[in-house]
């Protein structure tokens, strides 16, 4: 039987993703994986951490086993060479065809899911290119209104998984409220119940929802969208026959006893959420994109320029994120 097919994307090439895609080529995981990268770069980041890299050039043949270190590479060229922890907008034209090449390849079945390591949003948005993000790249390729979500095995202290999702992603804080509305809510939720259930096995799935403001606004006097927005949204999923709660004070919902009683929670904005999930899983936790056509993991962390190049990057959240991939693609 073929094995299933992994595309790895090496993100920016100054980080320490390159390193990271070698040393998940180096274990002994039951994938076929296909990189999308410039192979010399593979080969310098491999060489440099004393990774020992088979690269062989994919051809789309279906294989039925890897050995340690083989990796089949969709040959993509970088547009300068690339030094680590150094920043160069003139490679960012290359990140980006490296994340449609896996997209196109998802969406036609080629791949069984993505797995990405870590982009450097500024410095494409440094190149002249306009980019917030993976999740919202897929979005927008994939033309899907779609959902962050960030998992931490064993992050909810009871022994289960702490799942977070994000109502809004990557955009300044001031403009968060303006992007909470009622619709967007509605949406998300519906994303959220629906991909827990059909890829995480979740029957009824249980969700907390967080509130916007100090104390979930305090029954209006500490801001109105609790009562405007968020309530009203909620309501439509209950009618609908969702067990969706909240809108729940933020500073308490990440208390063991209230953790326990919900299968994931819905943050307003990204540092509401992450902070607390990457505190309880950071290394080891993993980014889902829900509510794409295909499936798209990611590691919990950045691009490290400081680590970039000294082979001390830990590369448990790359391995987490296609473990991941390879369950989802299997359920
Ligand atoms: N999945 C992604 O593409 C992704 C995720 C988060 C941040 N980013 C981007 O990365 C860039 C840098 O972000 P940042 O500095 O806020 O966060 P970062 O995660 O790159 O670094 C934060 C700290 O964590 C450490 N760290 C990160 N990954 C590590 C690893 N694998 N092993 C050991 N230590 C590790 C770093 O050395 C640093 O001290 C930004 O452009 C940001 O947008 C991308
Ligand atoms: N919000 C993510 C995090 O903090 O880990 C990160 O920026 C990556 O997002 P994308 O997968 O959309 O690039």
């Amino acid at each position: 039987m073929s094995l299933p097919r992994l595309a790895l994307t090496a993100g920016e090439p100054a980080g320490i993703g390159p390193e990271l895609v070698a040393r998940l080529a180096a274990s002994d995981l039951p994938a076929d994986l296909v990189a999308i990268a410039d192979p010399a770069l593979l080969a310098q980041a491999a060489r440099a951490a004393g990774i020992e890299l088979s690269l062989r050039s994919y051809d789309g043949a279906p294989v039925t086993a890897r050995a340690r270190g083989e990796l089949r590479v969709v040959a993509t060229t970088l547009s300068a060479a690339a030094t680590p922890g150094r920043l160069d907008p003139r490679n960012a034209p290359y990140v980006l065809a490296t994340l449609a090449r896996a997209a196109d390849g998802a969406g036609s079945g080629e791949f069984a899911a993505i797995v990405t390591a870590p982009v450097h949003k500024g410095v494409i948005n440094d190149a002249g290119i306009p980019f917030t993000g993976h999740t919202e790249f897929f979005a927008a390729r994939a033309g899907r209104d779609v959902v962050m979500m960030l998992t931490a095995p064993g992050g909810a202290r009871n022994g289960g998984d702490l799942r977070v999702a994000l109502a809004t992603t990557h955009l300044p804080l001031a403009a968060v409220p303006a992007a909470i509305t009622r619709a967007g809510l509605v949406q998300t939720l519906r994303i959220l119940c629906d991909d827990l259930i059909a890829h995480f096995r979740i029957a009824a799935p249980r969700i907390a929802v967080l509130g916007l403001n100090p104390h979930a606004g305090e029954g209006g006097h500490l801001g109105r969208e609790e009562i405007d927005v968020i309530a009203p949204a909620i309501g439509q999923l209950r009618a609908a026959g969702f067990d969706v709660q909240g809108p729940i004070p933020a500073d308490t919902a990440f208390v063991p006893t209230q953790l326990q009683r919900y299968d994931a929670v819905l943050a307003m904005y990204h540092d509401q959420g992450l902070p607390v999930l990457k505190h309880a899983g950071f290394g080891h936790a993993v980014n889902v994109t829900l509510g794409l056509p295909y499936l798209r993991t990611s590691v919990d962390h950045g691009t490290a320029l400081d680590l970039a190049g000294t082979g001390r990057a830990d590369p448990g959240s790359l391995f987490a994120a296609a473990r991941l991939a390879l369950a989802l693609a299997r359920s």
